[in-house]
């Protein structure tokens, strides 16, 4: 590898398709955050709240549509896609009519550009340009990638080019859509189209795609996980699927806040690939989540879809969706890392919301353990949006935890974690973020205060010389005593009322593990 490595072998732009810009009617170049709110406010669909978020709504699509992501069938770049149920290949030509088409819609009206950059570390960086009718998707993008310094923005170039008509619908018969919506990447044409979703997070995990495409051929594991920094210069990752903590437990006052969702980890150390953070706003609690929320509800956040009563927010109103989120530039949390990367991990977290209230808050994981439950991706949701009783939680099995996101196959990853976990004998943990004492039909969430304080027990050392047991069913190792914690909740099996019924919950959780490993080992033999 050489000393700047070039993340982009040939010129920004090859030449294949003309400015989408060129003949746009008003174009709007980096407007500022400001700027960008009272277009966003003139456009209509947008109100500010009365602390000055930005509150926008999203219509129909209030979370990303995996089934509409497609990535386009070229030759040269795409030999080493992981086909499949997550990357769906379409043909170049649909890509070329899907383009111009969106180009079109953008050149008959009002157009914002904004350069920013993904990657923190100035040699894995590249330069993104988003292209959109919509001022507060340019404000997201704004918000959430880095922002480049004014002489930065002095020939700017960029590497890849989103296409963003969230008004636009895809044709089916012309464009090789399932529908209206699609979220496409050309890897060799550098550009990326969205059309028919106005849900901002398909823009940063596009890019998040982009980046797990890249970032391995030069020798960088890419992730999905948050990141923060302790005291003494020890850097903790934080994996897991939505909802299960990322975010919420990365934003912790004693330590210093790296990047709440994408991080690369290089021979230097970990990354962070943006410069904000996209949390989940539902039931967000001004004193249980204090930094978040302030974050949240000042000038220049973003809210989509969370509720309000004359400018009044209303976190508890899932009405829209349970899938509200906030959007806010990294530099509105107190306690960060400014430059958005720290050393070698010291440990790896992985998080889980089990809503079947079986695993244990939290365990230590042998490197073997961690690498299972990587290749696995455990979590468990809530079916349907009725929440509390009666509901039937739902396992979710996504590889890397992010299969979503991954355009190569997940033994790409895995091998890569496997070996820097060897290489830096970095600690594993597994944390349950999500029920306790029962199904979260009949048990509680895992309390918040809880999680934090076993968390910095964990990141802190003061387990190093605890005790542990196995939990009897997974193998997991759960400290007998932790300050601050009851005991009784430490051990799931405790936690529990009835232990009999613990035991076949156990035993079920156990057998969709089971399930699941059948699944990949059959896919791998289809593979072969
Ligand atoms: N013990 C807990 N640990 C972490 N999050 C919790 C816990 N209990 C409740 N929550 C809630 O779960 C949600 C986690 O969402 P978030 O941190 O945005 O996840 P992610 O970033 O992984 O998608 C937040 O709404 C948070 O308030
Ligand atoms: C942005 C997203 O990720 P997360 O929930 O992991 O923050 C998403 O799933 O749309
Ligand atoms: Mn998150």
């Amino acid at each position: 590898m050489s000393g700047s490595i070039t993340m982009h072998s040939t010129s920004p732009h090859d030449g294949a398709f003309m400015d989408p810009l060129a003949g746009a009617r008003h174009v709007f170049h980096n407007l500022s955050a400001g700027e960008l709110v009272e277009h966003a406010l003139l456009q209509g669909g947008a109100h500010l709240s009365d602390g000055g978020a930005l509150m926008v709504d999203t219509a129909e699509h209030t979370g990303r549509s995996v089934r509409d992501k497609f990535i386009v069938d070229e030759p040269a770049s795409t030999s080493d896609i992981w086909w499949g149920e997550v990357n769906q290949p379409m043909a170049p030509a649909h890509f070329q009519n899907l383009r111009a088409r969106a180009e079109d819609h953008l050149r008959g009206g009002v157009v914002y550009v904004q350069d920013v950059f993904a990657g923190a570390d100035p040699q894995y960086r590249i330069a993104v340009r988003l292209v959109t009718d919509s001022a507060w998707h340019a404000l997201f993008a704004r918000n959430m990638f880095i922002r480049p310094t004014p002489q930065e923005h002095e020939g700017f170039a960029p590497h890849y080019t989103i296409i963003h008509a969230p008004g636009l619908q895809a044709v089916p018969a012309q464009d090789g859509t399932h529908g209206g919506t699609a979220i496409v990447l050309s890897l060799e044409q550098k550009s990326i189209v969205i059309v028919g979703t106005r849900y901002a997070g398909e823009i940063k995990k596009a890019v998040f795609t982009l980046m797990n495409w890249l970032l391995p051929q030069h020798g960088v594991l890419p992730m999905h996980c948050s990141a923060n920094i302790g005291e003494g210069g020890d850097v903790a990752v934080f994996f897991g699927l939505s909802g299960t903590g990322k975010t919420t437990l990365s934003s912790d006052p004693s330590r210093r806040l790296i990047g709440d969702d994408e991080h690369g980890w290089s021979a230097h150390g970990i990354f962070n690939f943006e410069g904000g953070c996209y949390a989940k706003a539902i039931g967000l609690d001004r004193d249980r989540e204090p930094a978040i929320w302030r974050a949240s509800t000042c000038f220049g956040a973003i809210l989509e879809n969370v509720a309000s009563q004359d400018g009044v927010i209303d976190f508890d109103d899932g009405s829209r969706t349970e899938n509200t989120r906030s959007c806010y530039p990294i530099e509105f949390i107190d306690h960060i890392q400014p430059d958005g990367c720290g050393g070698i991990a010291r440990h790896v977290v992985m998080l889980t919301a089990d809503a079947f209230g079986v695993l244990p808050p939290l365990s230590r994981l042998t490197p073997q353990q961690a690498m299972y439950h990587f290749m696995t991706g455990y979590t468990a949701k809530v079916a349907g949006t009725e929440k509390g009783l009666g509901a039937t939680p739902q396992a979710t099995f996504s590889t890397c935890f992010g299969a979503p996101f991954l355009p190569r196959p997940p033994e790409v990853y895995g091998a890569m974690l496997r070996s820097l976990i060897e290489e830096h004998g970095v600690a594993c943990w597994l944390v349950n973020t999500g029920w306790t004492g029962g199904p979260c039909s009949t048990g509680q969430r895992m309390s918040l205060a809880h999680t934090r304080r076993l968390l910095n027990a964990a990141l802190g050392g003061e387990l190093d010389a605890a005790g542990f047991e196995e939990d009897g069913y997974f193998g997991l190792l759960i400290p007998t005593e932790v300050q601050g914690v009851p005991s009784g909740i430490l051990r799931p099996r405790q936690a529990w009322d009835d232990a009999r019924a613990y035991a076949r919950a156990a035993g079920e959780l156990l057998d969709m593990f089971a399930k699941n490993d059948e699944l990949k080992r059959k896919a791998a033999a289809r593979d072969l």
